[in-house]
């Protein structure tokens, strides 16, 4: 390994927490890599881009495409550099205490602490348990909402019992024909605001079913109808339909924890067991975000951007013990004097271009 391929902070995931972690040590003058599996950053927020955010502090109602568009340039203001396509599959430390992460491409990166921002893990949404339903993912069988464009005046069936598709039923009634929501329980599982607006957004709520058939329109290719199965007396019923969208949860590639040679303690199947600080049972190992379990854990956007401090702060501590606890705020931080120069120079001419 030759010094220059050695990095302060490697950063796993390239999500909000990621994102936030890679500007936050930028700041603190760390030399910093994100990894990330997909070919795009911004994470779980991918999942959601036409949806409206309305909890992140400090913003007004904004997409989930412009979050990330934000999320991605504060993330690279200090040039971290970014891998992506990478998916990393075990961590080590050799003797020397660096860490050394393995990938599935068979490339090895060195670092001298690294923070864990893999959210849930490698998402991978959950299928339709049906013979050849797969057939329809080109036309009309969704596994996430790229565009609400697509659905307007249609006829939706949504699946799923969860806040996803809760959300997705209430997002989509707004332009939508008529929105169908088939669940498997006789309950809901979400936050009970989104459950009453249901009723109120006109979404037929048709609980106890669950779709056992789509048949398929006469060109083959397009679903027409589903056929649903009422649970509690077997009797079964056919919705004609526009578009399906099946939003059964996700399978979770945590891979990398269960092959690394380090010892990461767990809270619980999901979770890295750690302090408010991000500190976790490896030394030099931190972790923000999702990934993260502690007391007043967040899980939010929102929470991602102190866990993504704290571990920066550690991380950095980590390495220069006599560092401060924390990096100095942007307003009076001199890595930002150049570019606060140049953002006033931007505004003055943007308010002289007004006066004329
Ligand atoms: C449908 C939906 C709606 C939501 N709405 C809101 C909302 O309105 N407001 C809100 O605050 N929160 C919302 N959330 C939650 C929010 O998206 C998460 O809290 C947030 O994305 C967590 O960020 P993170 O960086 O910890 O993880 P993630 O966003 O999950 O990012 C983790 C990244 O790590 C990568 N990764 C994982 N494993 C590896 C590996 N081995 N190697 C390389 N890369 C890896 C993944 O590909 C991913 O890009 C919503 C979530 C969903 C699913």
């Amino acid at each position: 390994m030759e010094e220059r391929d050695l990095f302060d902070v490697t950063i796993i995931g390239g999500g909000p927490a990621g994102l936030y972690a890679a500007f936050y040590s930028g700041l603190r003058e760390m030399k910093t890599k994100i990894i990330e599996f997909q070919p795009f950053l911004g994470g779980k927020i991918n999942v959601y881009p036409e949806k409206v955010i309305w909890d992140v502090g400090g913003l007004p109602p904004t997409t989930g495409e412009k979050l990330i568009e934000h999320l991605v340039q504060q993330g690279t203001a200090f040039n971290p550099e970014v891998v992506l396509n990478e998916k990393v599959t075990g961590i080590d430390k050799n003797e020397a205490g660096i860490f050394v992460l393995k990938t599935a491409s068979g490339s090895l990166h060195y670092s001298r602490t690294v923070i864990l921002a893999i959210g849930s893990g490698i998402l991978k949404p959950m299928k339709l348990n049906l013979e050849g339903a797969d057939r329809f993912e080109a036309s009309n069988l969704h596994y996430t909402v790229k565009s609400i464009g697509r659905f307007r005046d249609k006829t939706v069936l949504i699946a799923g019992g969860g806040n996803s598709a809760i959300d997705w039923a209430n997002e989509l009634s707004e332009i939508a024909r008529k929105v169908y929501l088939t669940y498997r329980k006789d309950t809901l599982k979400g936050h009970e605001a989104s459950v009453t607006k249901l009723s109120e957004n006109g979404v037929v709520c048709l609980p106890n079913t669950e779709i056992v058939r789509l048949i398929p329109a006469s060109d083959e290719d397009r679903i027409e109808r589903a056929v649903l199965r009422d649970l509690e007396d077997d009797s079964t019923a056919e919705l004609q339909i526009d578009d399906l969208v099946v939003c059964h949860g996700y399978e979770r590639d945590r891979d990398i924890i269960d092959n690394s040679n380090v010892r990461i303690e767990m809270k619980d199947e999901y979770c890295v067991a750690g302090t408010p600080s991000g500190e976790t049972s490896v030394p030099g190992l931190f972790a923000a975000g999702d990934i993260l379990s502690h007391e007043g854990k967040l899980h939010l956007i929102a929470g991602c951007f102190q866990d993504a401090a704290n571990a920066v702060n550690k991380a950095k501590q980590y390495i220069a013990p006599d560092a401060p606890g924390y990096g100095m705020v942007s307003s009076h931080n001199e890595l930002f004097k150049e570019r606060n120069r140049e953002f006033k120079k931007r505004l003055f001419a943007e308010l002289a271009a007004v006066r004329e």
